[in-house]
């Protein structure tokens, strides 16, 4: 499903990363860890197209898409990768079930409405869906860029430290609810974070 090779990136050649190859199959976990400035943030950049690397490959499914062009890049990002940042970027005057549904809208020309409704419910957000994102908790917001990740049933699921903000219950439901949600939708699910919190949940780990 994911497959990497020999991927390097360099910030303006001043730290050059030469990363491990990575796989992981669909319905698979894997998980990067590594202590801070190891360039964890970076490779899940690369492995989601956000950036591009000096040399090597990032294959999902057969599609190597560090050669694509950036247009085919951006419609195989909305389409096939869902991608949960550190920091959450909401559309702030839309409710959160709009931000959800303007993922689908985005990527499809579709509003997956009942989708998104039925992936917040499952997330525990049923009673949040016409609040603006601002006035839920960072935990509740962490739940809501999960769900807009998903509507578009991604190949590829990039998460960047999930669990930072959150108490350990939380932790060991976000990191339940994202491995079920994988499976469900027969994606491939890469983490990557210094929380040592989640090494016990997965058994595919690198450290980078
Ligand atoms: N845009 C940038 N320009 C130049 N250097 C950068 C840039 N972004 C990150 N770096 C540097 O690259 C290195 C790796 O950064 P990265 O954010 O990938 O690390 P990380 O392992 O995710 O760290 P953390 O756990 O603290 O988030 C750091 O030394 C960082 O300062």
């Amino acid at each position: 499903m994911l497959t990497t090779k020999e991927l390097r990136f360099s910030f303006e050649n001043k730290i050059d990363f030469h990363f491990p190859d990575l796989y992981c199959e669909a319905e698979d976990t894997l998980l990067i860890t590594g202590i801070s400035g190891k360039g964890k943030t970076t490779l899940l950049h690369l492995l989601g197209g956000l950036l591009r690397p000096q040399s090597g490959s990032v294959f999902i499914d057969d599609e190597n898409i560090t050669t694509l062009s950036s247009k085919k890049l951006d419609e195989f990002r909305g389409r096939h990768i869902g991608i949960v940042l550190q920091k959450s970027y909401f559309v702030e005057a839309l409710s959160v079930l709009d931000n959800v549904v303007l993922a689908s809208w985005l990527a499809t020309g579709q509003k997956a409405v009942e989708k998104a409704v039925e992936l917040l419910q499952q997330l525990d957000l049923g009673e949040q869906l016409h609040k603006l994102p601002s006035r839920l908790s960072i935990g509740q917001q962490q739940r809501v860029s999960i769900a807009r990740a998903l509507i578009n049933e991604p190949k590829l699921i990039l998460a960047d430290e999930p669990t930072s903000s959150l108490d350990d219950i939380n932790t060991e439901k976000v990191a339940f609810m994202l491995s079920e949600l994988a499976k469900k939708y027969h994606a491939a699910l890469l983490i990557v974070t210094h929380d040592q919190r989640l090494k016990k949940h997965f058994n595919n780990q690198i450290n980078l």
